[in-house]
């Protein structure tokens, strides 16, 4: 049987205007593009699992642990967002050192791990830098290397390349899959853009509407010709 990395079982929420209802098994050791309309619930989704919103029924389970009750910060997951992922008045080490430890007691061989993570994700040399001296994709690579020391094996990634330049974007999808080669980590990653989804994702999660209408491996994901939410994802205008 393949191990879960996350299930969503007759997960509800409710706002003021909107009900979300969330049900899926992601298999443990893919990258799966969350993807649909803006408002369609993709950050709820993310907020459900990484423990900054608590549903009002439902389990969420990570590798088939019950997560009710657990902070963020215990839940075996790390989370990128699109930006702000740094404190901007401290340096770029230090950062990364959150990731090992909250109360940044760091010993020679944390710091070791540090500059390891930052040399890998191609800022070596770079500790002793402010955020706000880094450009938008250096910013987004301290996140990575601090989601690196972190060694969470669910990473959920929140449009993370959305304030990039092309080159830039397709530079940090190269890093995601080289390190997902290496960690063997679940990556769910919240994307508009469907050449994220191609060169990225083995599965896609669609949500419309607060539901989540598509659970797909890739193939079958592009093949798709059945609901127009897709089609005007993946710009199959003609279909519509
Ligand atoms: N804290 C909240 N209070 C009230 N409504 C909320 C709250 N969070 C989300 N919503 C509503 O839930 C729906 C889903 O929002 P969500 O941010 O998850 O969508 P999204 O797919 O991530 O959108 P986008 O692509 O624009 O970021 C929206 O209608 C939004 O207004």
């Amino acid at each position: 049987m393949t191990s879960l990395a996350l299930s969503l079982k007759d997960v509800k929420l409710r706002f003021e205007t909107t009900a979300l209802a969330f049900d899926c098994a992601v298999p443990a050791g893919q990258i799966v593009a969350v993807v649909g309309a803006s408002g369609s619930g993709k950050s709820t989704l993310f907020n459900v699992v990484a423990g900054f919103e608590t549903p009002e029924a439902g389990e969420v389970l990570i590798f088939g642990e019950d997560m009710a009750g657990r902070m963020p910060a215990e839940r075996p997951v790390s989370v990128i967002f699109q930006e702000n992922n740094l404190f901007a008045h401290l340096d770029v080490a230090t950062n990364v050192g959150f990731g090992i430890s909250p109360s940044l007691s760091l010993d020679a061989s944390d710091r070791g791990r540090i500059d390891e993570a930052l040399a890998r994700v191609g800022l070596a040399g770079f500790g002793k830098r402010l955020p706000p001296t880094l450009s938008g994709g250096e910013r987004q690579r301290v996140a990575v290397a601090r989601a690196l020391v972190r060694h969470r094996p669910l990473l959920l990634l929140d449009e993370p390349f959305a304030a990039l330049d092309p080159g830039m974007r397709a530079e940090m999808r190269d890093l995601i899959v080289d390190l997902h080669g290496e960690e063997g980590n679940t990556i769910l990653m919240i994307t508009h853009h469907p050449d994220d989804v191609k060169d990225l994702a083995d599965g896609v999660l669609f949500l419309d509407q607060g539901r989540i209408v598509a659970h797909d491996a890739l193939d079958r994901f592009l093949a798709r010709r059945d609901l127009a939410a897709i089609n005007r994802f993946l710009g199959n205008d003609e279909i519509r």
